[in-house]
C-alpha cells in the first residue's frame, strides 16, 4: 500500500444544534484538516509514474475545498429559522449551508466524499477542531 497525506486549514464559526452546554452557543475554530489517499499500485507512466498523484493537485484541491468554508459561518439547514438567515446574509455574513449537524465527524465526511467525488483515492480524513481534539471518517475496503 502506497499513501500520501497532507492537511489545510481554516477559521469558521459554527454551534451544535440540541447540544447541551457551551458550544450551542455560536462559536469559532481553527479547523484543520488532515487528509491521507491510499493505492495498492502507483501509476504506470506518464508525468505521475511512480506516483499515488501529483502532490500538487492533492494540496489543490484540498486547499480548494477548505477556501471554501474559510471565514464563513457554516449553518446546518434547518437550524435557524429563515429570518435570521436573511438578516445574516443582509448584514454581509457568508454563510455555508450544511444538512447536517456541525460536528467534526460529520465534516470529516465531508470532506471525505468532496475528495473521493473529485477523482483522489482517499482513505481517511481527520478533522481537528482543537489541537487535541480530532474527529476522523474512513471507508472499509
Ligand atoms: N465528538 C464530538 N464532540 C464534540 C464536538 C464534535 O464535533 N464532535 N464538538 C464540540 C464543539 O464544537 C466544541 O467547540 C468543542 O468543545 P470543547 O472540546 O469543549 O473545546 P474547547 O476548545 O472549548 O475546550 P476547552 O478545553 O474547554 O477549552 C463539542 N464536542
Ligand atoms: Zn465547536
Amino acid at each position: 500500500m502506497y499513501g500520501l497525506k497532507t492537511e489545510s486549514s481554516f477559521d469558521a464559526s459554527h454551534f451544535l444544534t440540541d447540544y447541551h452546554g457551551k458550544c450551542e452557543n455560536l462559536h469559532g475554530h481553527r479547523w484543520r484538516v488532515v487528509a491521507y489517499l491510499e493505492v495498492e499500485h502507483l501509476q504506470e507512466e506518464g508525468t505521475c509514474k511512480d506516483m499515488v498523484v501529483d502532490f500538487g493537485e492533492f494540496k489543490a484541491e484540498l486547499r480548494a475545498l477548505t477556501e471554501r468554508l474559510d471565514h464563513h459561518f457554516i449553518v446546518e439547514e434547518g437550524s435557524l429559522a429563515p429570518d435570521t438567515l436573511t438578516c445574516l446574509e443582509r448584514e454581509g455574513f457568508a454563510l455555508f449551508i450544511v444538512p447536517f449537524r456541525t460536528t467534526a465527524e460529520n465534516l470529516a465526511k465531508w470532506f471525505f466524499d468532496a475528495l473521493a467525488e473529485r477523482g483522489l483515492p482517499v482513505a481517511q480524513v481527520e478533522v481537528y477542531e482543537t489541537p487535541n481534539n480530532c474527529a476522523y471518517y474512513r471507508e472499509q475496503r
